[in-house]
């Protein structure tokens, strides 16, 4: 039998002034998966996390968290939501020790080991204020409060903030211990792109004026490509990337000093004859190699 998807979004508007930042977002979340939420800086992605979280009204459109409207979420579907919102510690006059006590009395599955497994690799005593821990050091004892409420779903924004290298890979060995039962789901946003490809299963683009793709992270790797154009030769007119504006199988194209760059879902013979179509005399293009992060960019541009 199908689960009811965790998270769903329909017909979602929101603009702040005469900002428009999405006009008609629909997407829907199924159970057991991790979804990363990718855009660049400013296209919404934490919007969307206040909306869902009932903490910011949107224009118009629903939004439901296992279907509950985000608007009127009961304090037990709140409890099955663990939260990390921009690295946010309220309590900071807490000790280490104090605001685990503090936050167990609020979710019935609270599990104090998981909280001490994360906050012992600080090799800090208990009674430590939080107001004198790094970023990092706190971004920890967030993480730590929330996989101790075991969440059924786990909402991250940016949870990467502050955190080193050796905390986000610990972290997210955390972070699949805790999917490993398989109807956990985690949305989360991070600027460091290359974590996702360890865990992520789907990624959805926001891209400005709220346009969306959802995909599995597999196929988008399998199918996103990247052409580059050779050097011109000498007295060949240089190709601009003004060249292809409005040609419609080619997603997004940067201009580098002796050649372009252009990123297509198409198979590389569609393109150089989307391309001849459009007056360029280029006869081969070379596809080549992207990580996640040149895909990231590729697709949503650098600027
Ligand atoms: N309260 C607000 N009032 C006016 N504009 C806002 C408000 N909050 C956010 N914005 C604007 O809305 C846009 C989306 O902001 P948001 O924080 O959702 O982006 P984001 O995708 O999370 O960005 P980042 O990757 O930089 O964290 C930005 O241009 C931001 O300046």
């Amino acid at each position: 039998m199908e689960q009811p998807n965790v998270i769903e979004v329909e017909h979602l508007a929101h603009r702040y002034g005469r900002r428009t930042i999405y006009t008609d977002l629909n997407f829907a979340i199924p159970p057991g998966k991790v979804y990363g939420l990718l855009g660049k800086n400013g296209v919404g992605k934490t919007t969307l996390i206040k909306i869902l979280m009932g903490f910011l009204r949107p224009e118009s459109g629903r939004c439901r968290i296992f279907g509950e409207d985000s608007h009127t979420l009961s304090p037990s579907t709140r409890a099955r939501i663990g939260l990390l919102f921009e690295g946010h510690v309220a309590y900071e006059f807490m000790s280490i020790a104090q605001v685990e006590r503090f936050y167990a009395a609020f979710y019935p599955r609270w599990d104090r080991d998981l909280y001490y497994n994360m906050v012992s690799k600080l090799k800090l005593p208990d009674d430590h204020p939080i107001r004198n821990l790094s970023c990092g050091q706190r971004s920890q004892v967030v993480l730590g409060l929330i996989m101790a409420q075991q969440p059924d779903l786990l909402i991250l924004d940016d949870y990467s903030i502050g955190l080193d290298a050796g905390y986000r890979r610990l972290f997210m060995d955390h972070l699949r211990e805790y999917l490993a039962g398989g109807q956990r789901t985690v949305l989360l946003t991070s600027h460091v792109i290359q974590d996702m490809t360890r865990f992520v299963d789907e990624v959805i683009f926001l891209e400005r004026g709220g346009r969306l793709l959802t995909t599995s992270l597999n196929d988008f790797m399998d199918t996103f490509r990247c052409y580059r154009t050779p050097r011109p030769r000498e007295k060949q007119p240089r190709l601009g990337k003004s060249t292809f504006i409005g040609n419609s199988i080619i997603k997004n194209v940067e201009e580098f000093s002796g050649h372009l760059d252009l990123f297509s879902f198409a198979e590389k013979e569609k393109v150089l004859k989307a391309i001849r179509e459009q007056g360029s005399n280029v006869n081969d293009l070379e596809e080549v190699f992207m990580s996640l992060e040149d895909a990231f960019i590729g697709y949503t541009g650098r600027y």
